[in-house]
């Protein structure tokens, strides 16, 4: 990973164009079906749709101000990864990653934070003074695995690390970063961060609203955990899946005009944001047949559930994206939805909430576990 680049290109354009050129030079490891596409869009069931196409659910939590409110989405997009642990974690503790990291956010909200004696949990401050050990317990993971017989002294139990612990580790990393650069920014929260991003500056237009492609500029060049890209000297990738799925979350959650924070999310072009490439999208748009992976290989990989390699972790997420990229006929097709299928959050949540269908979920999904990015 190198330092935020300085581009004249929002974010979101550079993921689409990044995604659109690398899935061209990758037909021998997959290729989009576009016939597939089309029979997806006349297969959808618009009620159906109009349920699953919604991600934020309210907190079951009690704020003290919108700002506590606005840090605890935020946290839970910061680390909205270990995507690659998603065997390991069911088998530890029963939840899958994106559960895991709800639990545990909410966990630490609630935990007065264990470490910490500031005065709010998810404070820059608390985030900064987090170990190993507290993040292991708030999120209910744990460092070691099952107790083993030793091989040859009797009645003497051991246990071996438990592959979680590297999770475990990425996690409080990300947090202690996150926090440390908040604080040198003079920021006593990510909330406060993210609403000081998005006021009205001081001389702007009466008219003026808050866009998603500045905030998800802001977040990118602050914070190294949303950097999710890869410069190299043939090709630059672009994927700002987590950056981006905030983005849409915090529009989502406080959308409402009575909302205390809605000027600050009021995003005119939400549909900018691309889709949010993770493993489940990848996994979905191929039981659909709109995905086509050529590589054996690569498929043989996946079904055994072997961490695939990283230029085909980066493909195979670029292809979930130029995927959700319909052309403006394609979606014409459904006349209904087609305003909705412009815009790739409503896409992304339709597509993700069908990756929870029974059938879908116990097909083998992509796992690549060296990244915080998804
Ligand atoms: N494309 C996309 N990927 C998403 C989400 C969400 C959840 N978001 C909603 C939840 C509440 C708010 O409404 C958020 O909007 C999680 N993930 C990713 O899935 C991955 C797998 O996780 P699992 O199956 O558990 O193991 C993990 O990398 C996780 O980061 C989404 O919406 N779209």
């Amino acid at each position: 990973m190198s330092g935020p680049v300085e581009t004249t290109y929002t974010y979101p354009e550079l993921v689409r164009s990044s995604c659109r050129y690398l899935v061209e030079q990758s037909p021998d490891v997959v290729q989009i079906d576009s016939t597939a596409i089309d029979r997806f869009l006349d297969s959808i069931n618009v009620e159906r749709f109009a349920k699953l196409c919604k991600g934020w659910i309210a907190f079951p939590l009690k704020f003290d101000t919108p700002e506590d409110e606005v840090t605890l989405v935020a946290l839970i997009d910061l680390l909205n990864f270990g995507s690659g642990y998603r065997k390991e974690l069911h088998a530890a503790t029963g939840r899958g990653a994106s559960d895991t990291i709800l639990f545990g956010c909410m966990g630490l909200y609630l935990s007065g934070s264990a470490a910490s004696s500031a005065a709010s949990p998810l404070s820059a401050e608390a985030l900064t003074q987090l170990h190993l050990a507290d993040v292991a317990s708030v999120f209910g993971i744990p460092l070691l695995g099952p107790e083993e017989p030793h091989p040859t002294i009797p009645g003497l139990t051991l246990s071996q690390p438990s592959p979680l612990r590297e999770l475990v580790q990425k996690l409080t990393d990300t947090m202690v970063e996150t926090g440390r650069i908040l604080k040198a920014g003079g920021y006593r929260s990510l909330g406060q961060f993210i609403l000081e991003a998005t006021k009205k500056p001081d001389h702007a237009p009466v008219h003026w609203r808050p866009s998603v492609a500045d905030l998800v500029g802001k977040l990118v060049t602050t914070f190294p955990a949303f950097q999710d890209y890869k410069l190299s000297e043939q090709h630059d990738i672009y994927l700002i899946k987590r950056a981006q799925l905030l983005v849409a979350d915090l529009n989502e959650r406080f959308k409402k005009p009575e909302s205390p924070v809605f000027a600050h999310f009021d995003f005119p072009d939400v549909p900018a944001l691309t889709v949010f490439a993770d493993n489940v999208l990848p996994t979905v748009l191929g039981h659909l047949g709109i995905l086509r992976i050529t590589s054996s290989s690569l498929q043989t990989s996946i079904n055994a559930l072997e961490p695939i390699s990283e230029d085909n972790m980066w493909i195979l997420r670029a292809a979930a994206v130029q995927a959700c990229e319909l052309d403006p006929q394609s979606a014409d097709h459904i006349s209904h939805l087609a305003r909705e299928m412009q815009h790739a959050t409503v896409l992304d949540h339709y597509l993700w909430h069908v990756g929870k269908d029974p059938e879908i979920r116990n097909i083998p999904r992509l796992v690549y576990k060296d990244t915080v990015f998804f």
